[in-house]
């Protein structure tokens, strides 16, 4: 069985600096800012590391306070206030860079270190806009409102620090990278942050030992490693390849959209199995879905419902359920 990536379990506690950043962040309105497309990087840059520990520094208890009443219902004090914050969006809005059509109008959210998460809602009502502009993604320019990871401001980092920050997102179309075998591509990455975390990289060998149990875990036969990144691969495979990829990197906040598209039923159970395993109290997954299948196997704590931009809707399962058995018209009524 593969032990969690280093990365998982490493912590360091909060600095002056960083409370001093992190409380005039909260507190203040934050610049509109543009990711320009120079900034957005290679996949490996936006994979390569999650070396940080950033302090955390504010208690789930304190935001609370903050939080809207629909969340409030949703999050019991005694089940949530001794937890540290690990990401809070408050008023995000964000448009189309290239066209300026504003498709995030107001977007709160937030999620505590141990948590998991799921966004669904209709087609087109912004989900994956959100999980791309959280990552900093340049097809968005983020107009209003704060995006605060681990007490950081994520609006001033660029996409590759925020992955550093640990941050992963796994895409709805993972890429191609055509000419980089998968094994050099994550044996870069992983050791990228390595390097940040000022451990000695791993040699090709001793990667191969590391990456070997996950690739079980994930029943993913050895000659994928050698493989291009994802190309030829089908849909199923991609997904497998990206559950891949976090648990070799991992993350304190997993962005998962849309992980079950394309999944037959068995490797729809070996992905979730391996998020599963990669769970600890101390790392979130925010899943993006449309189906409760993926929801009975990776259980989120707390549902959002997202329509036209904006989270109208925050509960538990049982919103899923709703959906599933009488659709969209239904949430009004939850
Ligand atoms: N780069 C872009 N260029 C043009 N339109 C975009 C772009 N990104 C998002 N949109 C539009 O923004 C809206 C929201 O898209 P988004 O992909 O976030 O929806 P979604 O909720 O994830 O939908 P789905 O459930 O179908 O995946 C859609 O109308 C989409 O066409």
């Amino acid at each position: 069985m593969a032990s969690a990536p280093p990365s998982l379990s490493t912590a360091r506690p909060p600095t002056a600096v960083s409370l001093h950043h992190s409380r005039r962040c909260a507190l203040a309105p934050l610049p509109s800012c543009r990711i320009q497309p120079s900034s957005h990087g290679s996949l490996p840059a936006l994979r390569s590391g999650l070396l940080r520990s950033a302090p955390i520094v504010s208690r789930c208890a304190v935001v609370r306070a903050a939080l809207s009443t629909a969340d409030r219902a949703a999050t019991p004090a005694e089940s949530r206030g001794d937890k540290e914050l690990l990401l809070e969006v408050k008023g995000l809005t964000a448009v189309i860079a290239e066209t300026g059509q504003e498709i995030l109008k107001g977007v709160d959210l937030t999620i505590c270190e141990g948590e998991v998460h799921a966004i669904m809602g209709k087609n087109g009502s912004g989900k994956s806009t959100f999980a791309k502009v959280l990552v900093g993604h340049p097809d968005y320019e983020v107009t209003g409102g704060s995006m605060i990871f681990k007490g950081e401001n994520l609006l001033e980092m660029e996409p590759e620090d925020r992955s550093l920050a640990g941050l992963f997102m796994s895409f709805q179309s993972p890429i191609e990278i055509p000419g980089v075998s998968n094994a050099d591509f994550l044996n870069m990455a992983y050791n990228a942050r390595r390097r940040k975390l000022n451990q000695p990289e791993l040699s090709p060998i001793e990667f191969w030992a590391y990456v070997y149990p996950k690739l079980d875990l994930l029943n993913m036969k050895a000659d994928f490693l050698n493989r291009n990144v994802n190309e030829g691969f089908s849909g199923g495979e991609r997904k497998r390849n990206e559950i891949l990829q976090l648990a070799v990197l991992g993350a304190e906040l997993a962005i998962l959209d849309e992980i079950d598209s394309g999944l037959d039923v068995d490797a729809l159970q070996d992905v979730a199995k391996a998020v599963n395993g990669l769970l600890t109290p101390k790392n979130s997954v925010l899943m993006i879905t449309h189906y409760l299948r993926l929801l009975e196997f990776i259980e989120p704590r707390y549902i959002h419902v997202m329509d036209n931009g904006k989270i109208v809707k925050t509960g538990d399962i049982s919103i899923a359920k709703t959906l599933e058995k009488e659709g969209f018209k239904a949430i009004s009524e939850i």
